[in-house]
């Protein structure tokens, strides 16, 4: 693909109502809780008790401070029973922190471990998805599963919790404690009940809609950040800087709308509250008068009744405003847990991989033998492909198809090269081939799972990615029990042996954005030397070696033809001198194949690929 259709795609990819991936529903989150939660019950039990002693602890300043109120009034109590009354209020608050604090400690430890289990099978989960389905999702939406809904939930977790356990219990045995006091006071307090039932299904209809509409479009600002940062080259080269602000522009507003309107429905909900308890207060207050007024009731009692009523606003506030929280949080579980569940879509019959004849050692074998291509091609003869497409058709938007009845066979040590015009399909048939999407008709046949993959096949692209690692990592993480001189031995075949020897470090050089840094052509010698630590039965190269510069062609076409020996390779070539080197060449034009031949029969049939390797050849012979 050419820088333009790399950004003509990364801008067809962010204006695309593109499939999100899944966002679960309320039993899959729940099984989801319950399983990352595993045997830590008990534990969840213990944070229950703690916090809800608490809460009672926290009763007992209320009730000693009605009775003290009573003592002054009577006037008749000792000094001694006024210093009990005042003990039992400052242990009584005493305990209640020390407790809370306890259970709120615990809980958050216990959640946040819950939590981190999530996301852990969460990422683990994106990784095995195909390729196809994230980047069809974009790559924000993933990214932003994985930080601002995971920060959503660290942050909200430790008040849902407290709140759930020691609000409940607070409000029930402080509403049963005015009502001993007197049922009147109980009575004029129940006003704020449908207040507060009204105030929270209002929220509960209102809320959802909203939260999961923030967060979906922090998921598309994310993704069009991501986007213009991962081709920040092609933004500079063409000028797109404008183009791409304003779309980072037009996604942050939109973030800030729905964050507005999160608001307005916060504080509306919040003003409803407020409502009640104004409410609440001047009932008991007209209660309380008329009960001390007519003698039916002690001063001492409406202080008790007025305080635990006080009493109640921050539970009651606290439970209301972690269903704020929780209907924040439970969206972002539900997309967390989306990634968890998430299931590609089912494969079409045809789609099965089938057995690459021979294995590893055969091919290395083969390519011991000096065997030299022509013969190798001809001793495929016969025997089973070890990859097919036929008759493929496949389209990006479904007004516009890329491929259309595309066969092609690759013996297990041939290799076959893709050429043709810029948007013909080449990149598309690759990406085919490595499973990174699948057929919208037709069939592909890869090799099926090898050791740490789930095919025998190895993908590489221009977009080469060096870790910020040692040498030695970024080679073995293709094949993790490879020892030193496994690794020297894959970079000898690469003749990328010099470029050990002039690291300071040699394997144990950290390259990448935080060490040493490669050039193109070095980071296109280590992709294939990693590859040849892999040692995957297919290898497909999409134009892996076309950006490094005219100066390296030669050095990465023997490393490329190196790295290639002995297995099955399928080469989009950039370079024709690329194909050339290949046993079997295909043309594709609009993507369908129009030639197929040796280098030698295609020139002599004097169609596409004879005029190509002549502009070709015109183009770069020197002057
Ligand atoms: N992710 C995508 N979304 C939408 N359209 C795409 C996408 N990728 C490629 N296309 C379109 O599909 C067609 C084939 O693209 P493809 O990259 O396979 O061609 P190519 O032959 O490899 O081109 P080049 O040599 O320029 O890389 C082009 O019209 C391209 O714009």
């Amino acid at each position: 693909m050419t820088a333009r259709d790399s950004d003509t795609a990364a801008e067809a990819g962010a204006s695309r109502a593109g499939r999100r991936l899944p966002v679960a529903d309320a039993r899959q989150v729940a099984r989801a809780v319950r399983a990352a939660l595993g045997g830590r019950w008990w534990s969840l039990a213990g944070v229950v008790a703690i916090l809800t002693a608490g809460a009672a602890a926290d009763l007992i300043a209320p009730a000693a401070l009605g009775g003290l109120v009573d003592a002054v009034e009577s006037g008749e109590t000792g000094t001694a029973w006024l210093w009990t009354l005042g003990a039992a209020m400052v242990g009584g608050a005493l305990v209640g922190a020390v407790l809370t604090a306890v259970g709120v400690v615990t809980a958050s430890r216990l959640y946040e471990t819950v939590i981190a289990q999530l996301r852990e099978r969460m990422v683990a989960r994106a990784f095995e998805l195909p390729q196809g389905m994230v980047e069809e999702a974009g790559s924000g939406d993933l990214v932003s599963r994985a930080t601002d809904d995971v920060a959503e939930i660290s942050q909200a977790a430790p008040r849902i919790v407290p709140a759930l356990t020691s609000s409940l219990f607070t409000i029930a045995v402080t509403l049963v404690g005015i009502a001993v006091v007197d049922y009147r006071y109980a009575l004029a307090v129940a006003v704020i009940v449908p207040i507060h039932v009204f105030a929270v299904r209002w929220y509960l209809r209102n809320a959802p809609q909203v939260y999961t509409a923030q967060r979906a479009a922090m998921a598309e600002r994310a993704h069009h950040l991501l986007t213009s940062l991962h081709g920040i080259d092609t933004v500079h080269a063409y000028r797109l800087q404008d183009r791409h602000n304003a779309r980072i522009a037009r996604a942050s507003w939109q973030v800030v709308g729905w964050e507005l309107r999160a608001r307005v429905v916060q504080n509306r909900f919040f003003g409803r509250l407020n409502v009640a308890e104004f409410l609440g207060m001047t009932g008991l207050l007209v209660v309380g008068y008329l009960l001390v007024t007519n003698d039916l009731g002690t001063l001492g009692g409406a202080t008790t009744a007025i305080m635990f009523f006080i009493r109640l606003f921050n539970p009651i506030n606290s439970l209301l405003i972690v269903i704020d929280d929780m209907q924040s949080a439970l969206a972002s579980l539900a997309r967390i847990v989306g990634v968890i569940d998430a299931t590609p879509e089912p494969q079409e019959p045809g789609h099965d991989a089938v057995s690459a004849p021979g294995d590893a050692d055969d091919r290395e074998d083969a390519a011991d033998n000096g065997e030299d291509d022509a013969v190798s091609a001809l001793a495929d003869a016969g025997a089973p492909p070890v990859l097919a497409l036929r008759d493929v058709a496949f389209h990006y938007d479904p007004d516009r198809p890329v491929l259309n009845g595309v066969s092609l066979e690759i013996g297990r040590t041939e290799t076959v090269a893709l050429v043709g015009p810029s948007g013909a399909g080449k990149s598309t048939v690759a990406a085919l081939a490595a499973g990174v999407h699948e057929p919208t008709a037709g069939s592909v046949r890869r090799p099926p799972a090898a050791e740490g993959r789930d095919r025998d096949l190895v993908l590489i692209t221009q977009e080469v990615h060096v870790f910020a690692a040692t040498l030695r990592e970024n080679l073995t993480l293709a094949a993790p029990s490879a020892d030193d001189e496994q690794v020297r031995a894959a970079l000898a075949t690469v003749g990328a042996d010099g470029l050990l020897a002039r690291l300071p470090e040699g394997l144990d050089t950290v390259v990448g954005t935080e060490g040493h840094s490669l050039t193109p052509a070095e980071a296109q010698l280590l992709a294939l030397a990693r590859m040849v630590l892999a040692d995957p039965a297919v290898a497909i190269l999409d134009e892996a070696t076309a950006e490094a510069g005219s100066a390296h062609a030669g050095t990465l076409d023997s490393a490329t033809a190196a790295a290639l020996s002995g297995r099955a390779g399928l080469v989009v070539a950039h370079r024709l001198d690329q194909a050339k080197a290949c046993d079997r060449i295909l043309v594709i034009e609009s993507g369908r194949i129009i030639e197929e031949g040796s280098h030698t029969d295609l020139r002599a049939l004097g169609g596409t690929y004879a005029a190509l390797w002549e502009a070709w050849s015109r183009q770069t012979a020197p002057r």
